[in-house]
């Protein structure tokens, strides 16, 4: 496999955009209407960005991490009913990206929890259902009301789109991804480059940094701003707002003296929803760039295959 990190410049000077969600949440009508404006922005220049004052408490992060690194270190017997299943089995641990065709690309192990409309949970360790439960509801809140905003930068009628996408029943997995410390070969990746089938990814991560974007053609390294949690738009959002908003091409690198750790959440419309642009977005100067598909198919397809950048977008795209 060719050598991604040494043939690609990375760049470092532009400022990822940042969100203020408390402005978004609780500010006046006029900082709520910046931050919309904002926000719009965001999505349509970078698919990518931090969100500050989003409340959710140190702890509860801190807890889940150390509560999914736990999880990671059970013995072998302990994980086994969790590997190798089907890639809509509620509860999954593995390595790599798909366990059973991405051998030796990618150096990662991880957990994935589906955790609405159905909670589910691991029963060790003993606190893990506790602190995923409280978590999943803190980042599932933050997640809807970004886009309940972006329905409105959007100028489109959020009941609707609710309602279309059933958003009372939204999606919402929980992953843990773990990139144990490996020798900069440069030919090896924590995460390949790959985008998310949600409408919005939700990511914390421990200490080590190692996310790059694809920003105007360029890889960038991410550095979170303290306290913050990054966003990144979904293939969803590429195909609800007609290509619009694109969904951003990210990936992870690895480091070579410490163990990285991110604790991801991705929510994404009803399994059962059947997504296709938004009429309002769809008109003679701009006419459906994708088809509909109901999520479930397009999830299943998208984590069954090998990772190839934006690929599975080639599933609906007309
Ligand atoms: O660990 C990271 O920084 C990236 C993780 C990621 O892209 C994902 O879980 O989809
Ligand atoms: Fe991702």
């Amino acid at each position: 496999m060719a050598s991604f990190i040494s043939h690609t410049e990375l760049i470092a000077e532009e400022i990822i955009p940042t969100i203020d969600f408390g402005l978004l949440s609780n500010g006046t009508p006029d900082q709520r209407s910046d931050m919309v404006q904002a926000l719009a922005k965001a999505c349509e220049d970078w698919g990518f960005f931090m969100v500050v004052n989003h409340g959710i408490p140190d702890q509860l992060r801190d807890e889940m991490l150390e509560a999914f690194k736990t999880l990671f270190d059970l013995s072998d017997d302990e994980k086994r009913p969790y590997v190798g299943g089907h890639v809509l089995d509620p509860i999954r641990i593995g390595t790599g990206f798909n366990s059973k065709i991405d051998i030796g690309k990618c150096w990662r192990h991880y957990a994935k929890i589906f955790v609405h409309p159905e909670f589910h949970s691991v029963p060790k360790p003993l606190n893990f259902r506790n602190i995923s439960q409280e978590y999943s509801k803190c980042t599932r809140a933050i997640g809807l009301e970004l886009l309940k905003a972006i329905w409105e930068g959007l100028g489109i009628d959020e009941s609707r789109v609710k309602a279309a996408l059933k958003l009372d029943s939204a999606f919402q997995i929980l992953v843990a991804n773990l990139y144990p410390p490996y020798p900069n070969s440069g030919t090896t990746f924590g995460f390949l480059p790959h985008s998310d089938h949600g409408l919005v990814t939700l990511l914390y991560q421990n200490d080590v940094d190692g996310l790059q974007i694809k920003h105007k053609d360029r890889w960038m390294y991410v550095k979170p701003a303290p306290n913050s949690i990054l966003v990144n738009t979904g293939d969803h959002l590429e195909i609800l707002s007609n290509g619009k908003y694109k969904s951003v091409l990210h990936r992870a690198v690895l480091n070579s003296e410490v163990a990285r750790m991110s604790v991801v959440t991705a929510i994404g419309p009803a399994l059962d929803a059947i997504f296709e642009p938004i009429p309002d977005l769809v008109n003679g100067d701009s006419p459906a760039v994708f088809r509909a598909m109901k999520y479930r198919d397009y999830l299943e397809q998208q984590q069954s295959n090998s990772l190839v950048e934006k690929g599975a977008l080639n599933l609906v795209r007309l």
